[in-house]
């Protein structure tokens, strides 16, 4: 996960908190103690792979007293950054933090409506310096999803947001892809943050056909996977048991699956979803394609909660971020595992070095 491509050293990694009453600035400030820890013992294994260089937007104050909270201050220092480039220069045992212009409060499991302008302004920023190179990838803390919907936020999550911040910026629509990857297990809905009452009418050929398509090139180029192989799910039960028990398997997803195998992609489907998550059906596949959101989310969280990265894949920046939600009911407790933050931070620094090895070669 760590290797390093000479000469090829990408810019430090926008790391957002996202819902400042979640969990999101816990597990930052655990994973950046844990590492002074590391330091401190030096020559003792403390475990985990060291975080590679990264830089957090968020208001200091609000953080400085999560560090209280959690009794975290005796390990762990900040140093204020005026441009992701100052990050560079931060000893590794503090964390460095660039200031957004809106002030945040802590409270822990309460949502703060007066928090949403902070949680957006550190997303817009992030990207921002991802899309101009000064980040190499962003990884997002959690939102609370419905409080920012409350004070206005217009978009489903992240990962729609995101598509459309790099859309404009480069002034062409582009479409998101979400990739669930964990150890045991990759998944992508084709349909993602939508009702499940809408998922027959919004899928279609040709979405399932662009969601493969962006998954083969990602992997391809992100994740290093030279020949990704697809497995495509069925929509109904047993795949639709050839038309008997619904049509969209056999009108919908079949065309495109025989679509992108004459165009050379290593897929096939629709698979009935209910065998193809079990270890022999999972041995031949890269990736689980998935028709909606639970069906891809149930198998990859199940499997490894704590292992898993949410990927957006499609856009012209790399964003990861942990699998969980804001966990409310133990924010301020220091009961959150870091786990799934940390995979997400260590895949986005692995992603960032392929996709600069890619653009230089
Ligand atoms: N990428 C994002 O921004 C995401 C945001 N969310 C948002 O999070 C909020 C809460 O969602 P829920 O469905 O309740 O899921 P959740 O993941 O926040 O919590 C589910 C259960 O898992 C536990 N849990 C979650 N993360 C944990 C961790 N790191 N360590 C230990 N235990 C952990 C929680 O305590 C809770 O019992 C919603 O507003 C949702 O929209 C959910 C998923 C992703
Ligand atoms: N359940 C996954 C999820 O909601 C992630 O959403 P996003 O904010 O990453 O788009």
């Amino acid at each position: 996960m760590t290797d390093p491509l000479p000469g090829n050293a990408p810019a430090p990694l926008a790391v957002t908190l996202g819902e400042p009453s979640g969990v999101g600035p816990d597990i930052v400030l655990m994973l950046k103690a844990a590492e002074t820890a590391r330091g401190a013992a030096a020559g003792t294994d403390v475990g985990a792979a060291p975080l590679p260089p990264l830089f957090v937007l968020a208001d200091p104050a609000m953080l400085f007293a999560r560090a209280e909270r959690l009794g975290l201050l005796d390990r762990l220092s900040f140093t204020t950054i005026a441009a992701p480039e100052d990050a560079a220069a931060v000893p590794s045992n503090a964390l460095a933090v660039l200031p957004l212009a809106h002030r945040q409060s802590e409270a822990p499991g309460t949502p703060q409506a007066e928090n949403g302008a902070g949680t957006i302004e550190a997303i817009d920023r992030a990207t921002a310096f991802a899309l101009s190179k000064r980040a190499g990838a962003i990884v997002t803390g959690p939102i609370d999803k419905k409080a920012l919907y409350d004070v206005g936020f217009r978009h489903p999550g992240h990962t729609e947001y995101l598509a459309e911040l790099c859309a404009e910026a480069a002034a062409t629509p582009l479409m998101p892809v979400m990739l669930l990857t964990g150890p045991e297990l990759s998944c992508v809905p084709v349909t993602i943050h939508v009702p499940i009452s809408a998922v027959p009418q919004m899928l279609s050929t040709a979405l399932i056909v662009a969601t493969c398509r962006i998954v083969a090139a990602d992997y391809r180029r992100r994740l290093k996977v030279a020949r990704p192989r697809l497995a495509v799910a069925g929509l109904n039960p047993h795949a639709g048991e050839k038309g008997a028990i619904g049509r969209e398997d056999e009108t919908v997803v079949r065309p495109a699956v025989e679509a992108l195998r004459a165009e050379g992609i290593d897929v096939v489907g629709p698979l009935p979803a209910d065998t193809m998550f079990h270890p022999p059906a999972r041995a031949r596949y890269d990736v689980a394609v998935c028709m909606y959101h639970d069906q891809a989310l149930i198998p990859a969280k199940t499997l490894a909660f704590d292992a898993t990265v949410n990927v957006t894949l499609g856009l012209p920046i790399i964003r990861t971020s942990p699998d969980h939600g804001t966990a409310a009911d133990i924010a301020g407790s220091g009961k959150a595992r870091p786990d799934s933050f940390r995979a997400a931070i260590l895949l986005a620094a692995r992603m960032a070095r392929a996709e600069a090895a890619a653009a230089s070669a």
